[in-house]
């Protein structure tokens, strides 16, 4: 990576000239309601690394990716991203693209698509700015209010990628592009690790173009890591297509998710201390306050 590029700029600028390496030691962490979100995570990712995060749904990716974006505390120690603190340090190079991110309102309304580019930093950056708007397929005349749920999509990645990141944690927010615009932004996503040595973590179900693209394979279930490591460790798993039309790579994630699933059970089956009402049949729930079957006809209605 080009050091004196680098966005991160840590208290004290200690992590401006380090490279924007993830490291998480034994990283485990419960929610305000007591339940245990992670347990026992640790992993080491390089710069410059493309990592893809697989799991099922619940499986904890997210509650992952908000502590190493520092919008959670994390136990102390636990994280250290370029060798610093991501809550304490506030660091300004880690870029998170999540659900609360798509959800802002502000990308609804009857705004043209050059004043919102602007408003986070297209003025400062015109060179990102007009890379990000041709790879998207951007149409500057478009106004928010009046556009598709994909071409929303496009712009706020746009928005969102438009400050040089040296980290970036993208929580599934490519599901409304096209297979040609996910291709695209991909390649620029690949080109910024290759070009920059940024260093990216990518929750996804979907895996549509992928094959080739990660260099790391993070595996999550119950909120442990269940596995992970460079694409080396599954090259001969996932090298190549199957019959079937899915990728090999493909093929070795719906192998773990069977697994786990094989593992957990059905979700109304699993008797989890962790979290009151979980693995609970609507009757069972009403015993706890909860919701009864009467209770849920009624808000149905
Ligand atoms: N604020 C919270 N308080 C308590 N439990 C939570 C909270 N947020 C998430 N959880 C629980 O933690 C578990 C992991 O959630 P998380 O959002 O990290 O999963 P995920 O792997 O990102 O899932 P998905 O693929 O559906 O996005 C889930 O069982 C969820 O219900």
């Amino acid at each position: 990576m080009a050091n004196q590029d680098s966005a991160l700029q840590g208290q004290g600028g200690a992590a401006a000239a380090a490279k924007p390496e993830i490291s998480v030691t034994g990283l485990s962490y419960k929610f305000v309601d007591g339940s245990l979100g992670l347990r026992d995570v640790s992993l080491e990712l390089p710069a410059g690394s493309r990592t893809l995060l697989i799991g099922a749904n619940g499986a904890g990716k997210t509650t992952l990716l908000r502590l190493l974006s520092g919008k959670r505390l994390a136990p102390s120690q636990t994280i250290r991203i370029a060798g610093v603190d991501p809550f304490s340090a506030g660091l300004e190079g880690v870029t998170y693209l999540g659900l609360e991110w798509v959800l802002n309102p502000i990308v609804r309304t009857d705004i043209a698509v050059p004043v919102l580019l602007d408003s986070v930093g297209g003025s400062f950056y015109p060179a990102r700015r007009d890379e990000l708007v041709r790879i998207l397929d951007i149409d500057l005349s478009w106004r928010m209010h009046a556009v598709s749920d994909g071409e929303r999509r496009r712009v706020q990645l746009a928005m969102g990628l438009i400050r040089p990141w040296d980290v970036l944690l993208l929580d599934e927010i490519t599901v409304d592009l096209d297979l040609l615009s996910r291709s695209n932004f991909l390649a620029w996503l690949r080109g910024e690790t290759e070009r920059r040595g940024a260093t990216i973590v990518y929750a996804t179900h979907i895996l549509d173009n992928l094959v080739g693209w990660p260099t790391h394979l993070a595996h999550m279930h119950l909120g442990r890591l269940k596995e992970w490591g460079p694409m080396a460790k599954y090259d001969a798993e996932t090298d190549c297509y199957t019959n079937s039309g899915n990728s090999k790579l493909g093929e070795l994630v719906l192998k773990w998710l069977k697994e786990d699933l094989h593992e957990r059970g059905p979700r109304n089956q699993i008797q989890n201390q962790n979290r009151p009402g979980q693995g609970k049949t609507y009757e069972s729930l009403e015993g706890l306050g909860g919701y009864g079957l009467e209770k849920k006809a009624e808000d149905d209605q």
